[in-house]
C-alpha cells in the first residue's frame, strides 16, 4: 500500500471488533497492507545498524533454529515504538476478556506506558522488540515469547520481505495444543507490509465446565532460498 496515512490512522481504520473475534476463535489475525514498501525497506536497513541493538542472538547456538535476531535498545526506532504504543490499547479489551475468562485476577492497563510500569516494577526492564533475519536453510523452532511473570497475551510480527520474490519457504507456523488432544497447525505466508497479531501464550476455549487453556506456539518453517526479514513487537519487557 503506497499511502500517506499515518500509522495511527491505519491502525484506527482496522475493524477491531473483527480482530477481537479472530483472536478469540483462532488465536491470530492477519492484517494486510499495513506498511508501505518504503517503510519495510527502511526497517530492513536498520538490521545492520549496530548501535540500535542491546544484544544479538545466533539462533543455532541455543538450538532455537537457524538465523540471527537482534533486540533493539531503548529508545526504540520511531516506527517500532509507535506501533507498539498505538496497537496496544486496541488489544486491551480482548486481553482483559482472556483474563476474566481464565480468572487469573490481573487486568491490563489501558495504555502501554501502564504495562511497562508493571513490568519495570517486577524487574522486567529490558526491551523485547527485535529484528530477525533468516537466510537459505534458516528456520525458527516453535516457541512462546514470555520473558517473565508479566506478559501481554498478544504480540505482533511485521513482515518485511516478499514471499516468492525475496525468499521461498519460510512460512509462519502456529500450533494449538488442546488438552489431551493432538496439536493443530496453521501455516501462513503473509506478504511484505502485512502484520500478524497472535496469542503469545494461550487462548481460552469454552468447555463444559468454564474455560480451558489452549496453548499456542509459533515458529518459522525452513527458508528454501533468499532472505527473510521480520520485526517482532512484544509488548511486555524482559527480565
Ligand atoms: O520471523 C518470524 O516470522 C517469527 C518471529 C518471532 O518469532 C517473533 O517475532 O516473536
Ligand atoms: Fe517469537
Amino acid at each position: 500500500m503506497e499511502t500517506s496515512f499515518t500509522l495511527l490512522q491505519r491502525v484506527n481504520a482496522q475493524d477491531w471488533l473483527h480482530i477481537d473475534g479472530e483472536l478469540c476463535h483462532k488465536g491470530f489475525s492477519h492484517l494486510e497492507n499495513m506498511l508501505t514498501t518504503e517503510e519495510c525497506n527502511n526497517l530492513k536497513a536498520l538490521y545492520s545498524c549496530d548501535p540500535l541493538y542491546r544484544s544479538t542472538i545466533d539462533m543455532s547456538k541455543y538450538r532455537f533454529g537457524e538465523g540471527t535476531y537482534r533486540y533493539f535498545r531503548y529508545p526504540l526506532p520511531d516506527i517500532v515504538n509507535q506501533l507498539r504504543t498505538i496497537i496496544y490499547p486496541f488489544l486491551v479489551p480482548t486481553a482483559n476478556k482472556f483474563v476474566r475468562e481464565m480468572q487469573t485476577g490481573t487486568e491490563y492497563p489501558q495504555d502501554h506506558g501502564g504495562l511497562l510500569g508493571y513490568c519495570h516494577q517486577a524487574g522486567q526492564q529490558r526491551p523485547t522488540p527485535l529484528i530477525l533475519k533468516y537466510e537459505k536453510g534458516g528456520y525458527n523452532t516453535l516457541h512462546q515469547d514470555l520473558y517473565g511473570d508479566i506478559y501481554f497475551p498478544f504480540q505482533v510480527v511485521l513482515f518485511l520481505s516478499q514471499p516468492n520474490e525475496d525468499f521461498g519457504g519460510g512460512e509462519f507456523v502456529m500450533t494449538e495444543q488442546r488438552p489431551r488432544a493432538q496439536s493443530k497447525v496453521e501455516v501462513l505466508q503473509p506478504r511484505r507490509g502485512d502484520v500478524l497479531i497472535f496469542t503469545t501464550n494461550y487462548r481460552p476455549v469454552k468447555g463444559n465446565r468454564g474455560y480451558y487453556r489452549v496453548a499456542m506456539r509459533h515458529g518459522v518453517s525452513r527458508v528454501k532460498w533468499g532472505e527473510r526479514v521480520t520485526v517482532g513487537i512484544i509488548f511486555h519487557d524482559a527480565k
